[in-house]
């Protein structure tokens, strides 16, 4: 078992790694429920596989449960399921100490967590992540959204949970292509600030896409604590050092806005192939040798996830990736700060892009 610690300022919280958790779920949970209510939100995949068992044993503890079960995938993660599930929330009588739990992946975490911190201004939310994107990114650091017809997370907030419980056995019945979805964050630690990491990657990522559970834990436990320090520095994306888990994802949006937030291109997929754009766009500028882009696009490559535009199934001009970019939450003052990267592991935000090079860098990319 292994506990990692998000150290805040206010609002500190543990992240509990363990396979196995979810079989001792109640005694884990309890301590971190303010009285003894759970609401406990997943969607259509998660629920019929996990709930039952969940709530089993947390009624055995004397702690009573109500479930809600929503729709599997990105299109989940709308104002009309929000009203669903606030409406839902105060037809059954929440209190503000009665806790929400998100049990699913990054959908049902970002979705369960904007309810938790509007619902009567606020009530207790812990989360269970349980695809290898929500263990690695999703369910630590606070953030919440859904998107609007303006674009991707364009509405939400900042809601830190009481406590993250991660089973990485739960990762056994996850398809393959949400687990290669979720590496997809995995390596983007590595590439934040982590080379050794990344190595690390190269030559364990086959193994880990295999299911090997040693591996699973390994990455889940060193991107947790990855995510953690940077989450610690900056908590509300103030100082720019958080502005670093957005590597490829100002790319990646706009991928995943031109193919529609759909199962054409899943958010882990958009990221690999925003990663690669941003490491080819560093080597444009002059900031990083093109042997490092290569090296990042042979690994997300050979990890079968999107590397490319035309990986990505992406066909559209630059510019109009560009203006799906214009309402990155990240634009100030007219401008748009980028990840990019001085090598493997040497992100750093750029204030200086020109959005026409961009577009013309992305019309001359395969
Ligand atoms: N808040 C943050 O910091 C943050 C970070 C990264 C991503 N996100 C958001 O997370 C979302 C993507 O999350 P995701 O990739 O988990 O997508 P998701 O929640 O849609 O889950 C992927 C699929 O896997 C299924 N699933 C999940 N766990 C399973 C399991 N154990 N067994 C079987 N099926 C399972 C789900 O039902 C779904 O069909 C995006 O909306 C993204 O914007 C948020
Ligand atoms: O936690 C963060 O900070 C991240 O940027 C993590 C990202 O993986 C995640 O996709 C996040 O939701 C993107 O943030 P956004 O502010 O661009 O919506
Ligand atoms: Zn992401």
């Amino acid at each position: 078992m292994t506990r990692v610690k998000v150290d805040l300022a206010n609002n500190s919280y543990d992240v509990m790694v363990e396979a196995g958790a979810l079989e001792n779920a109640a005694n884990h949970l309890a301590p971190h429920l303010s009285n003894s209510r759970a609401f406990i939100i997943s969607d259509s995949n998660v629920g019929p596989a996990y709930v039952p068992k969940l709530v089993s044993q947390l009624n055995a503890e004397g702690i009573k449960t109500k479930t809600l079960e929503l729709p599997a995938g990105e299109g989940t993660k709308n104002w009309q399921t929000l009203e669903k599930l606030t409406d839902w929330l105060l037809e059954n009588g929440i209190e503000r100490a009665d806790t929400v739990a998100a049990l699913g992946g990054g959908v049902i975490g970002d979705l369960t967590g904007f309810a938790a911190s509007i619902i009567k201004r606020g009530c207790n939310f812990v989360q269970i992540p349980t695809s290898l994107l929500a263990q690695v990114d999703s369910s630590v650091g606070g953030k919440t959204a859904i998107n609007s017809a303006a674009g991707k997370n364009l509405v939400g907030s900042f809601k830190q949970p009481k406590f993250v419980l991660i089973d990485p056995l739960v990762l056994g019945t996850l398809p393959d292509r949400e687990l290669r979805a979720g590496y997809a964050e995995v390596v983007k630690y590595g590439l934040i600030d982590r080379p050794e990491f990344f190595v690390w990657c190269e030559q364990n990522g086959g193994k880990l896409l295999g299911g090997d559970p040693e591996a699973l834990s390994y990455a889940i436990v060193q991107s947790v604590s990855a995510k953690a320090a940077i989450v610690a520095e900056d908590e509300k994306e103030l100082t720019g050092k958080r502005a670093l888990l957005n590597l490829g994802h100002t790319f990646g949006h706009a991928l995943e806005a031109e193919t529609g937030y759909s199962s054409t291109l899943v958010h882990g997929e958009a990221v690999a192939a925003g990663m690669a754009l941003a490491f080819h766009y560093s080597v444009r500028r002059g900031h990083c040798d093109n042997a490092a882009a290569e090296r990042v696009e042979a690994h997300l490559k050979q990890s079968s996830l999107p590397h490319s535009l035309s990986s990505a199934s992406v066909h559209a001009t630059g510019q109009r990736l560009v203006d799906h970019m214009l309402l990155d939450k990240k634009m100030s003052g007219g401008t748009l700060p980028f990840l990019l990267a001085n090598g493997i592991g040497q992100t750093f935000l750029a204030q200086d892009v020109d959005l026409h090079d961009v577009a013309a860098f992305l019309d001359h990319s395969e």
